[in-house]
């Protein structure tokens, strides 16, 4: 649990000179990251560079605030690494490390039966309602803060998307009560908090892919996203989430071989530039990215290659 209560409380020790803020990672990183999170005027909070930075040169690393594979994968319940064929199906973790640091939300998860609530997401192809799942065991376990994720920008729902959230939030909550656990354990578990956490997902999830060993330079980058195997979960994280998107990045987010991410230039970018990264197919074309933007991140791309053409 360490990695995600540790991860946030540093950058939650943040100051707030006029429209900015900076993150303190004084205590693990060496160094703090060349960058730092501005409010503007257009896209709301973005991400600066604080120093040139060069091609293929790593900006930052990142730990999932919250993470969860995809189900059917053998992958590591923690950190998404892939699992070997000879590990037991009852010990879903890739090393005693990442057994140890789960521990206390895996038993909490474990109480209690899920066959309703997986049913119910798996057979409407929902994924998200996984990740507030697993951020409500870790609650449960005192391993996050019920509030981790409030920092995030959040979707705008409809009232009719609200409604079609009811279901899968009372199954939820049914399989922790079944469970046992103490009402004073899942108070926080309101209908309120759960579409607050699916509005925050909805924007900021992101779909891992690992790259494996494929990644050794900015070419093999390239091709290695699309070489990638298939998506293996999905997770959140704070600082990557206040990266904007461009559909001409100066940046990219990658995994090697689990979901601690890899913030890495694209290309040499100077001192005081906005980072931004691709949330989408960049090679599609306008009208199909801006659809793609708008549909699911609710927002009217305004990077120079859809206002000035491609
Ligand atoms: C993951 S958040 C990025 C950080 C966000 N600006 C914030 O303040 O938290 C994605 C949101 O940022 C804004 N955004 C990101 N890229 C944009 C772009 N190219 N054009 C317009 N808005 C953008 C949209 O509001 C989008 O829903």
């Amino acid at each position: 649990m360490a990695v995600f209560s540790s991860f946030s409380r540093r950058l939650f020790r943040k100051q707030f000179p006029l429209f900015s803020f900076y993150f303190s990672f004084s205590t693990v990183s060496p160094s703090p990251p060349p960058i730092r999170v501005a409010l503007t005027e257009s896209v709301g909070r973005a991400v600066f560079t604080t120093r040139p930075i060069a091609a293929a040169d790593l900006i930052h690393t990142a730990s999932p605030a919250v993470c969860h594979p995809y189900s059917g994968r053998a992958s590591c319940y923690s950190c998404l690494a892939a699992l070997s064929n000879s590990q037991p199906l009852r010990a879903p973790f890739c090393s005693q490390h990442c057994h140890q640091r789960s521990k206390g939300y895996y038993d909490v998860e474990m109480k209690a039966n899920w066959v309703a609530f997986d049913d119910y997401c798996g057979s409407r192809g929902l994924k998200y309602p996984f990740l507030v799942k697993r951020l409500a065991c870790m609650v449960i376990a005192g391993d996050a803060r019920s509030d981790t994720l409030d920092i995030l920008q959040p979707a705008n729902f409809t009232p009719e998307m609200v409604s079609k959230m009811e279901e899968e939030f009372v199954l939820l909550r049914n399989a922790f009560a079944e469970a046992l656990i103490g009402d004073d354990h899942i108070a926080f578990l309101t209908k309120q908090w759960y579409i607050n956490v699916l509005a925050r997902i909805r924007i900021n999830a992101f779909r891992i892919e690992l790259v494996g060993g494929l990644y050794e330079d900015l070419l093999s980058l390239a091709v290695a996203s699309v070489e990638a195997e298939a998506a293996v979960g999905n997770a959140v994280y704070i600082l990557p989430s206040f990266y904007n998107h461009d559909c001409d990045p100066n940046a990219h987010i990658i995994w090697i071989d689990n979901a601690h991410a890899k913030l890495k230039a694209l290309r040499d970018i100077d001192e005081g530039e906005e980072l931004r990264i691709c949330y989408i197919d960049a090679s599609l074309e306008r009208d199909a990215r801006r659809e793609l933007l708008f549909q699911g991140f609710g927002f009217q791309c305004n990077c120079s290659r859809c206002l000035h053409g491609d």
